[in-house]
């Protein structure tokens, strides 16, 4: 098990990363998300030791001591030397992560073929795609056996097929290792991780698994279609008070709520007795986009009024 306690890092008077704390079973998956800014990146940077804490430790519970021989780390930005061929670029980070050169040449080996380029070992990595230049790098990452592996943004840049690639190995490698990554893309989220960690300046704001997330914040959605603009039942439907926000597309409305029993009634009542040119009525449950944004405005509410 990983565990995280109170990491904090500031640059100057920025608390970037402000007492964090958090911890991850052998064999989960954890999608850190947050909006730009959260602090996503110097997390994943402090815990792959790049970057030093002002306090606070990282710590794996199989392996007390230095946790870095341990992690495995893929920037958001990886940097390649593109003359190299894909196989030689991961006997240079062999060599550099301590391996000897016989093991090196294994390990190079075993991870083309792991990451699915080892038709492509002798080709070089400035020819290589954004995906297979993406899963080259989780490949360097894992060369020395890491037994967390955390991966920043590793799907945020690609076309659709390199997501595919990049995502399909990461369902394989959760199963081996303690898996760790930051996107911006929640339905990624929703379909790799076995658990989310919401950050918004620097700190924790939900976490725990997508299902708990949800029924923790009890929300429910109505979407109502008008054949007209929709912004003055936006007005009049923000005044209920089982109606904790309302978003207006045009003509559509999401009404979030808390108790839809309820407020469906009385829309429907409404409606009736009121003629609403209404074209479309329905509940659903809310996304974790929706999740995402009600957590991140409530936690800004909270903190700065
Ligand atoms: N070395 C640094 N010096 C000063 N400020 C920094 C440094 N690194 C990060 N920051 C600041 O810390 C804040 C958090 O940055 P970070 O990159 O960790 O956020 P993030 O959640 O990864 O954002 P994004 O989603 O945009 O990548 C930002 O305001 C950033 O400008």
């Amino acid at each position: 098990m990983m565990k995280v306690d109170k990491l904090t890092k500031s640059f100057g008077k920025h608390h970037v990363v402000d007492g964090l704390s958090f911890q991850l079973e052998t064999g989960r998956c954890m999608a850190l998300l947050g909006p730009n800014g959260a602090g996503k990146t110097t997390t994943l940077r402090l815990m792959s030791g790049l970057l030093l804490p002002d306090s606070g430790t990282v710590h794996l519970e199989e392996s007390p001591g230095d946790i870095r021989a341990h992690i495995g780390y893929l920037p958001q930005h990886p940097q390649f030397h593109g003359w190299m061929t894909g196989r030689e670029f991961l006997l240079y980070a062999a060599r550099l992560s301590g391996l000897s050169k016989q093991e090196a040449g294994r390990r190079a080996d075993l991870m083309m073929d792991r990451v699915g380029l080892k038709d492509f070992q002798s080709k070089r990595v400035s020819r290589y795609s954004g995906g297979m230049k993406q899963r080259l790098g989780i490949a360097q990452a894992i060369i020395h056996q890491p037994k967390v592996l955390l991966l920043d943004e590793p799907v945020s840049a690609l076309d659709p097929i390199g997501r595919r690639e990049v995502l399909d190995l990461m369902e394989e490698l959760k199963k081996e290792t303690i898996l760790l990554y930051s996107t911006h893309i929640l339905n990624d989220a929703e379909e790799v991780s076995d658990e989310i960690l919401l950050m918004h300046e620097g700190k924790v704001i939900e976490s725990g698994t997508i299902d708990e997330v949800k029924s923790r914040h009890h929300m429910e959605k109505l979407t109502l279609k008008y054949s007209i603009d929709g912004e003055k039942w936006r007005d009049y439907l923000s005044t209920w008070p089982e109606v904790n926000r309302v978003e207006t597309h045009k003509q559509t409305l999401h009404v979030y709520v808390t108790d839809s029993g309820t407020v469906r009634k009385r829309v429907l009542d409404e409606a009736s007795r009121n003629e609403w040119p209404l074209v479309h009525f329905e509940v659903g449950r809310p996304t974790l986009e929706d999740l995402f944004i009600k957590a991140v405005k409530n936690h800004a509410v909270d903190h700065h009024l």
